[in-house]
């Protein structure tokens, strides 16, 4: 096994990427934002933050950086995408604002704030197959839902409702809430041995 500390990288656009910063540093990552194309060719993967996806995406293009990460994704890249972070990586994306682009990368399409203002922010206690332990307790703000799971994607995690809030494909990772405002840190870690499993 490798002993190489992963350089991970946070898109530091816009939205609570210094949460997912300390948690990687907590992690025993080396954390560090990206916001040009160079900084994205140093790290061994990505996380996109919540936020506002329609705004991400415009400075994202403004910045010259969409084409970069949309490079990224395609060679394999492991990125983790929260709530707006999703939206990004989703290929297909519904409610969106006029223009809003996504990078894509995840065979499925997923709803802008699809609880509703009744929901804008609520918490629910998960079970994922996928993590060893307890359930997750998920804050969710604002946030979308995976309407549709396309065959290339596999679909984590749902609400009480039935309504999937996790999806993964590949090197890509997704969840509608957001694991970086509570202490329980089960999905970066998987992304982080997800990362290292690739370095090594
Ligand atoms: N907490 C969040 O990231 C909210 C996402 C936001 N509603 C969006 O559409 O991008």
């Amino acid at each position: 096994m490798s002993d190489t500390t992963p350089r991970i990288g946070v898109l530091a656009l816009q939205g609570d990427f210094r949460e997912h910063l300390h948690v990687m540093s907590s992690l025993g990552a080396e954390a560090v934002t990206v916001r040009r194309e160079q900084e994205l060719a140093s790290v061994d993967g990505l996380i996109i933050p919540g936020g506002e996806s329609s705004v991400m995406d415009k400075l994202s293009r403004s910045f010259g950086l969409a084409g970069p990460l949309k490079a990224a994704i395609a060679a394999g890249l492991p990125v983790y995408g929260t709530c707006a972070g999703l939206i990004m990586l989703a290929d297909r994306i519904l409610d969106g604002m006029a223009d809003q682009q996504t990078l894509g990368g995840l065979d499925v399409a997923v709803r802008r704030n699809a609880f509703g203002s009744q929901r804008d922010s609520f918490e629910e206690d998960i079970a994922f197959p996928a993590l060893d332990g307890d359930p997750v307790h998920a804050v969710f703000i604002r946030a979308p839902v995976v309407e549709e799971v396309g065959p290339a994607a596999t679909p984590l995690g749902a609400v009480s409702d039935g309504r999937v809030v996790a999806v993964e494909q590949g090197n890509l990772l997704g969840t509608s809430f957001h694991p970086e405002m509570t202490n329980d840190w089960r999905f970066h870690q998987l992304f982080l041995d997800r990362v290292r499993a690739r370095l090594a």
